[in-house]
């Protein structure tokens, strides 16, 4: 099947830097999605927008580019609740990559056993108006019961914005939950208002929740951009991650976000973007909690 891009659509960057910031052993990049391509494994009909391709093997490029030894493929909304992708692309991983699903009601217990024995080790919970479609809670709660089971965990996704309107579902939430790009603050706002202060207190009440300190590329406001060789990009995300690192080391995250879809404004450099790093994780032991203890207990405990 041919698709046509969404209109204005950014495609990912091709020739990244190298990083200046080395990587420490083991290092995993725990938020990156794979997109098609589409010619192989088709874009799910109720998608809201159609990306350029992002395969498996441009994704490995990038991560033995960048010296990740180890990426989360997160399931991306454009291929719905359509999971082949992602987990095609686990199983040409050679045990390097494991996934987070998108999985409806009527998915049986033998799918999520085959998804597991690829590397499926979470489901992702979308609340992000623009990228999918309503669905109820109750249907939420079933499902995330049921994967507790296999010890997988939930991600979700939200906007600032609305967390208090889900914050009863989400602490009611069985499982290890783990919020995309830090819930989306609104960095233009200041870092000790109401706004992330209910984030922290999201984080601090509840010992299972775990925040991804990434996406400034999306967040930022002022920047300077990750490009042409910018060593200090997106300082008005810094204040934000940087808290949530050193007040939770033990259960925080990062990823590249490759290959970064619906930026409207430019497409990082994701050499740049690991440059990033060590302003939010400033010392070797919060980088290594960050980019190897943390991903690798929660994906790779068995
Ligand atoms: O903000 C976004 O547009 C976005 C979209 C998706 C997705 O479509 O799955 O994933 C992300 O992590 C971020």
């Amino acid at each position: 099947m041919k698709f046509e891009k969404t209109p204005g659509w950014l495609d990912w960057y091709t020739g990244p830097a190298k990083p200046t910031f080395k990587l420490p052993a083991g290092a995993v990049d725990a938020h990156c999605h794979v997109f098609g391509p589409g010619a192989e494994f088709p874009f799910a009909p109720e998608r809201k927008y159609t990306p350029c391709d992002a395969s498996k093997h441009q994704l490995f490029a990038l991560r033995d580019h960048l010296g990740f030894e180890r990426n989360v493929i997160v399931q991306a909304t454009c291929h719905g609740a359509d999971n082949r992708a992602m987990v095609d692309a686990l199983l040409a991983s050679d045990g390097k990559a494991r996934g987070v699903a998108t999985v409806k009601r009527s998915v049986t217990d033998e799918e999520l056993q085959a998804m597991h024995d690829a590397g499926v080790r979470g489901v992702r919970f979308n609340f992000v108006k623009r990228l999918v479609d309503f669905t109820p809670k109750d249907e939420l709660m079933e499902i995330a019961s049921r994967i507790a089971k296999w010890g997988w965990h939930v991600v979700i996704y939200f906007e600032a914005v609305d967390l208090p309107e889900l914050w009863d579902f989400f602490t009611a939430l069985p499982t290890t939950v783990v919020v995309d790009h830090m819930g989306r603050p609104d960095v233009s706002l200041p870092v000790d208002g109401p706004q992330f202060a209910l984030f922290e207190k999201f984080m601090r009440e509840h010992q299972n929740v775990w925040s991804k300190v990434s996406c400034p590329e999306r967040l930022s406001v002022s920047g300077p951009k990750a490009l042409n060789g910018e060593q200090n990009a997106y300082r008005d995300v810094i204040p934000f991650a940087k808290r949530i690192v050193e007040q939770f080391p033990d259960r925080v995250l990062w990823g590249t976000d490759w290959p970064h879809p619906n930026l409207k404004d430019h497409m990082p450099d994701d050499g740049l973007l690991v440059d990033f790093i060590p302003h939010i994780a400033p010392t070797a032991e919060l980088q290594r909690k960050l980019l190897v203890d943390n991903p690798n207990r929660l994906y790779w405990k068995d």
